[in-house]
């Protein structure tokens, strides 16, 4: 059994992974190749079903170099269908870097989804919400990153520039599409635990208006492969310190909950216009 065959265990070459996942895509689908790829992140998968129909659905671990889901709200699945006329790849939750398996996996899904022919990379994600006026339940078009890992999907002298790495043009049609969308800074931190109320005013003083755990890595390894991203945020929680009460994943999720109805329209007209 080759490396990338087992689940979550990727070849020293991730780009090798990549290739070989989309490979098995293909023969999965029948889909020569795919258009657009979303990732729908934690409190997204009440939304993922409002899309409409799958072609084909099937666990993750089919793909080479894919690990199980290891965080609630994640299914570990994969959809391929057609969404407005596009041929999308919709992947039921992500892997997230602070499960411990390495950037290389955390990105996995991007590469591969390029791999496939994905020209448009659409990242969703859950998030606190450190702008005054944002509510739980709300999206936000992310229009900058923080990357706080102090980790990178890029090794070696290759100098990648993330000018407009959150697409100007993807984020004007979302806001055609309905003009009460905001933008903001997302900030990624590693995880698992949540920020201290003090990492918040200092997540505020960097200038950021959003913190998560995932997205950002992502980000620049779409653009890395050449991708345009778009980056959607549904704020689930105002961050830590600014309600006095505690933050829990199934808050996170229950706004999801909450909020698929809405969440899967915007995405459904986004996808037909990208
Ligand atoms: O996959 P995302 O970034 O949406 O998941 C967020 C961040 C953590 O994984 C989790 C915390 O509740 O939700
Ligand atoms: N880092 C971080 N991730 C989240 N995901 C959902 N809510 C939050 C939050 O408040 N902080």
């Amino acid at each position: 059994m080759n490396a990338s065959a087992i689940p979550g265990h990727l070849p020293s070459d991730p780009y090798t992974a990549a290739n070989d996942a989309a490979a098995t895509l293909r023969a999965l689908t029948g889909a020569e190749t795919h258009d657009v790829a979303l990732v729908m992140g934690s409190g997204w998968l009440p939304a993922a079903d409002q899309l409409g129909p799958a072609d084909h659905e099937f666990p993750v671990t089919e793909l080479p170099g894919f690990p199980p889901p290891a965080v609630e709200g994640h299914a570990g699945t994969v959809r391929s269908q057609l969404i407005e006329g596009r041929r999308a790849l919709v992947f039921l939750g992500r892997t997230h870097f602070y499960e411990g398996r390495g950037v290389a996996a955390v990105v996995h899904g991007v590469r591969t989804a390029v791999a496939a022919g994905c020209k448009t990379i659409v990242l969703t994600n859950g998030c606190g919400g450190l702008r005054e006026g944002m509510a739980p339940g709300q999206p936000v078009l992310i229009s900058d990153h923080l990357n706080l890992t102090a980790s990178s999907p890029v090794v070696g002298a290759n100098f990648i520039d993330l000018t407009d790495l959150y697409s100007p043009r993807l984020r004007a049609l979302c806001k055609e599409i309905d003009p009460s969308l905001e933008e903001g800074v997302y900030a990624q931190f590693t995880g698992p635990h949540y920020e201290t109320p003090a990492e918040i005013r200092m997540a505020r003083t960097l200038g950021a208006d959003l913190v998560g755990m995932s997205t950002a890595l992502e980000a620049i390894a779409a653009r890395e492969a050449g991708a345009e991203v778009l980056g959607i945020s549904l704020v689930t929680n105002l961050a830590a310190g600014m309600t006095g009460q505690p933050l829990s994943h199934e808050e996170v999720l229950q706004a999801g909950r909450d909020s698929a109805t809405r969440m899967g329209a915007l995405l459904r007209q986004v996808l037909g216009r990208v």
